[in-house]
């Protein structure tokens, strides 16, 4: 970018032209002003802009055709598209169509000016916005246990404020450098975060190199990281628990222009319903009992950077709507404050729900749903990109062997990385991370043994079964294959769908395996028709080679 930004302003109203025209020129920028598509085309034509704000309806067509211009061109000016007040519909088309962000009439100036120097990945010249560094410290510095907020009110928690701090002690630095802050970023979390398995390698590895697989469905991911970075539209991430849904988000942020900026993660499942909207949106001194200095909430630290809202569907509905509304103002109001206070967040979600399924069944606001739902990325299940079980476990290996000093780094035996490779991982890369941290502790040598795995007795077929099976000695064709936990005295199963799953997943295998992939025997093997057959491996994600039947 150049060091006097050039912008094309693009609408048909000239007093509102006028307005923006004297905002931005105001914030030292040179400006082209346009009236139509038309015109506005012919500027672009003519040259390079750092970017271009258009309105969404204009005389001659749509700010939509503009966008689809600059993609088709291969332009890389950032746009922004002024939409009219209430049409999520327009904000999310426009976000579709590449616009890097949107803004709702009638135009807030401050917000302008906010999303403008966003665009151009700079502050806003004539405006001091949330002063993060001493407002991080205060965050630490007021997370006392014991603080009590109000006693009623509508907008105010009713009982004990926070007892944990908002974000982890690395964010507490009062002035942090660059370097600093974004390393800082690496591990801010909320209070309530979940034990995680393992802690980010150091701040100077991004996150998208961490995100090990070259499998189809993680290069389709990390394309998608790619485009997406490029703009502000909200982002769901959906997938199964552990699947590395956070470490996209990360991969989102670190490829982004924000990634000098906080990474806030907080998972909203984790927080006491009547902690949310003080820990989201922060609070004010004296606002409630115990709350003896102001302190910032999760938008507030997030300023300038990324907001990662894991867990997203289990926010309950009141807070739904605090959520929605602190998006459509882009502006928060902490508790006990009369103001609100600008935040120039990017948003990124997650859940392992189906939130079309909760808003059908009303637990979820379909508004909120819209919204956060611009753009999706589907986080597969390790049981679908089996091709990135090896290099997943080298690098998770070479990273627990650095953390507990242990060198050489040790590796998996063909014997146990096939009997891993059998198994369908319902906690997914998380399980594979806790499977070789166990792992590691047992294996004595620089191999890792089968035996050190651990892994359920399902998993392990006939040759591989350290124990002989008490009930195979009454029935061996159901001894081989039940598990421990159906018979008396073992421990039960935590989840019997998942676990009965499993069970026949590694039936229909050996069962597959013993026919050379072979579905209709394996199949009539075991009492089923081919079209059971292929059912319950479709089910299953059971594939093998060949169309045969
Ligand atoms: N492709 C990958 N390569 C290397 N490590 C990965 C990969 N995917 C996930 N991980 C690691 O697995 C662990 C779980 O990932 P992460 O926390 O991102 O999952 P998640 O989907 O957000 O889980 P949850 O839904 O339970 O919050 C993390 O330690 C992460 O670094």
């Amino acid at each position: 970018m150049s060091a006097d930004p050039r912008l094309l302003v693009v609408d048909d109203e000239p007093d509102l032209r006028t307005l923006y025209e004297m905002t931005l020129l105001r914030e030292g920028f040179t400006l082209d002003c346009a009236g139509t598509v038309e015109d506005a085309l012919e500027l672009l034509g003519a040259r390079r802009y750092d970017a271009v704000i258009t309105d969404m309806r204009l005389p001659d067509g749509s700010g939509l055709d503009i966008l689809r211009w600059l993609e088709q061109q291969g332009r890389g000016e950032r746009a922004l598209v002024i939409t009219a007040y209430g049409s999520a519909e327009n904000a999310v088309e426009a976000l579709k169509a590449g616009a890097y962000d949107y803004l709702t009439k009638p135009v807030d100036l401050r917000q302008f000016r906010m999303v403008v120097a966003s665009a151009l990945g700079r502050a806003p010249k004539t405006e001091e916005t949330a002063s993060r560094g001493a407002a991080t410290a205060r965050a630490a510095a007021a997370a006392e246990p014991g603080a009590s907020p109000p006693a009623s009110g509508a907008a105010s928690p009713t009982s004990p404020a926070p007892a944990t701090g908002a974000m982890s002690p690395s964010a507490s630095e009062d002035a942090p450098s660059e370097a600093a802050e974004a390393s800082a970023a690496e591990s801010r979390k909320a209070p309530a975060a979940k034990p995680r398995a393992a802690p980010p390698l150091t701040g100077s590895t991004s996150a998208l190199d961490r995100l090990v697989g070259d499998s189809a469905p993680m290069r389709q991911v990390r394309e998608l990281i790619g485009k997406v970075a490029r703009s502000m539209a909200p982002v769901l991430l959906n997938g199964e628990s552990g699947t590395g849904k956070e470490l996209v988000a990360r991969a989102i942020h670190d490829v982004s222009a924000r990634r000098p900026q906080p990474f806030v993660a907080v998972n909203s499942g984790a927080i006491p319903e009547q902690l949310l909207e003080a820990e989201f949106f922060g609070y004010r001194k004296g606002a409630f009992t115990g709350a003896t200095e102001d302190r910032e909430g999760f938008f507030q630290a997030a300023h300038g950077g990324t907001l990662f809202l894991d867990e997203i569907g289990d926010l309950p509905l009141a807070m739904q709507s605090k959520l929605l509304r602190a998006l459509q103002e882009r502006s928060v109001r902490p508790v006990g404050a009369v103001a609100e206070m600008p935040v120039n967040v990017r948003l990124l979600s997650a859940t392992h729900k189906d939130l079309a399924a909760e808003v059908a069944a009303g637990r979820f606001r379909q508004d909120l749903y819209y919204r956060l739902n611009v753009i999706q990325i589907r986080v597969p299940p390790l049981r679908e990109r089996m091709e990135d079980l090896p290099p997943i476990s080298a690098r998770i290996l070479q990273r627990i062997a650095a953390d507990a000093g242990v060198s050489p780094v040790p590796q998996l035996t063909p014997a146990a990385l096939a009997t891993l490779s059998r198994y369908s991982f319902p906690g997914n890369v998380r399980e594979l991370e806790n499977l070789l941290h166990r792992a590691l502790a047992l294996s004595g040598g620089d191999g890792i043994e089968l035996s050190d795995l651990g892994l359920p007795d399902i998993v392990l077929g006939p040759d591989d079964a350290t124990s002989e099976s008490a009930f195979g000695a009454l029935d061996p064709a159901l001894g081989a294959a039940l598990p421990p936990e159906a018979r008396g005295g073992a421990p039960l199963p935590d989840d019997l769908a998942a676990y009965l799953d499993e069970v026949e997943k590694q039936i229909l295998l050996r069962a597959l395996a013993q026919h050379r992939n072979n579905r209709t025997a394996a199949g009539a093997s075991l009492g089923l028709s081919l079209r059971q057959m292929r059912y319950r491996m479709a089910r299953l994600s059971i594939s093998v080679g060949g169309d045969e039947g």
